[in-house]
């Protein structure tokens, strides 16, 4: 079967809908993050324009590895599958396209050749490839988890296990997801010396992506690491603390209802996920060819506008709690922003929002008490 995707043709397999397929593998419901990572990679070349090799970690059919080709990046395609790799030899040829393909397991590529920037795009969970990657690249690591029950702490002991923290299964799971594997991508980059700047990050109950730029120096990696520490969440009245550093001191009971339902998550990304100003960019680097253009435009402008800090509420979820009726989302957010606070709405869902002021100070600027 044949595709186009942004300004690229693809052929890819039919994939089976149920059982075990030996396809190699495509997603169509990936597009978004496809195009997303087109815009990104032109984001980025005006950024640092030094960067030229792209290499496409895992690749399958190739329609990262090719889209990336067809802006002008010096793409190398990687994949074990030897399907995959003919595969992608005919989707760069179909495209009259220069590119490398690479029948090799990716770790063992990403020690022997160095590249500008590294996509990992793996099946379930990127930390096998987190060394590799972080290791040797030069400015760029984009990746993407869609293990996101690990990652949120619905499947607890996976998350635990594979990303040496403790996840927490809260309303805003998204975004725990998100910041857990920041912080255990960080914490892999800081063992290489390697600081991570996250440019751009977003997350839906599926995958969660972002797109980390490095600096290669043993400060850059001290400066990462301060970003880390711990969430202390309240099941009782939806309170949370954020703390940093590395040791936990979790409250014995909650600091604003005195419940001693506090759970804590860590050690978790603390700092920012994004910056606005390229997730703007990003936006302005959409194209009219990308299947989905309206969306990802809309993304980006939600992404930049969200308040750089932990963590989301959700509306309907604190009316829930507090017995009240919701109100439209642009209301709220004036209200708090009437009472004093910072507050946006964020990507994790169309009734999240962020904030400066605490639950109980939500409640008691924005909630109609009659
Ligand atoms: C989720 S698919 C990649 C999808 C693709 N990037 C896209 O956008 O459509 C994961 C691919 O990783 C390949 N793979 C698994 N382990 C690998 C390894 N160690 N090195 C390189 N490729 C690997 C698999 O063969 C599979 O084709
Ligand atoms: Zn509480």
């Amino acid at each position: 079967m044949e595709i186009r995707e942004g300004t690229v043709e693809i052929e890819v397999p039919e994939q089976e809908s149920e059982g075990v397929d030996d396809a190699v593998f495509f997603n169509p419901v990936q597009e978004l993050n496809r195009d997303l990572t087109v815009a990104t990679l032109r984001a980025y070349r005006d950024r640092e324009p030094r960067a030229s090799s792209y290499l496409d970690a895992m690749a399958a059919s190739g329609i990262r590895g090719v889209r990336a080709a067809a802006d002008g990046w010096e793409a190398t395609l990687c994949d074990t599958d030897p399907d995959a790799v003919s595969l992608c030899e005919r989707n760069l040829t179909r495209n009259d396209l220069d590119g490398e393909t690479v029948q090799r397991d990716v770790n063992a590529l990403l020690h022997e050749e160095l590249y500008d920037v590294v996509d990992i795009d793996p099946f379930g969970t990127p930390i096998p490839f987190a060394d590799a990657a972080f290791a040797n690249v030069r400015n760029l690591v984009c990746v993407t988890a869609t293990d996101t029950a690990p990652l949120c702490g619905a499947h607890f002991d996976s998350g635990v296990r594979k990303y040496s923290a403790i996840p927490r299964n809260t309303e805003y799971h998204g975004e725990i997801g998100m910041r857990i594997l920041l912080s255990a991508l960080a914490r892999t980059a800081a063992r290489y010396d390697v600081g991570v700047t996250p440019l751009c990050s977003h997350a839906t109950n599926h995958y969660v992506r972002t797109y980390l730029e490095l600096d290669h120096r043993a400060t850059d990696a001290n400066e990462t690491i301060e970003k880390i520490g711990y969430i202390h969440h309240c099941e009782d009245c939806l309170h949370r603390e954020h703390e940093h550093g590395l040791i936990a001191h979790p409250p014995e009971t909650c600091p604003a209802c005195e419940g001693n339902r506090v759970l804590t998550a860590g050690p978790i990304w603390l700092g920012a996920t994004k910056e606005s100003a390229f997730v703007e960019e990003v936006g302005e680097h959409v194209t009219d060819d990308m299947g989905t253009a309206e969306t990802a435009r809309e993304l980006t402008a939600t992404i930049a506008a969200e308040l750089d800090q932990p963590t989301h509420y959700d509306q309907h979820r604190l009316c829930r709690q507090w017995g009240v009726t919701a109100i439209g989302m642009d209301e709220f957010l004036d209200r708090l922003r009437e009472a004093g606070y910072e507050a946006s709405r964020t990507h994790f869902g169309g009734t999240t929002f962020k904030t400066d002021a605490s639950a109980a100070e939500i409640e008691a600027a924005a909630i109609d008490d009659g």
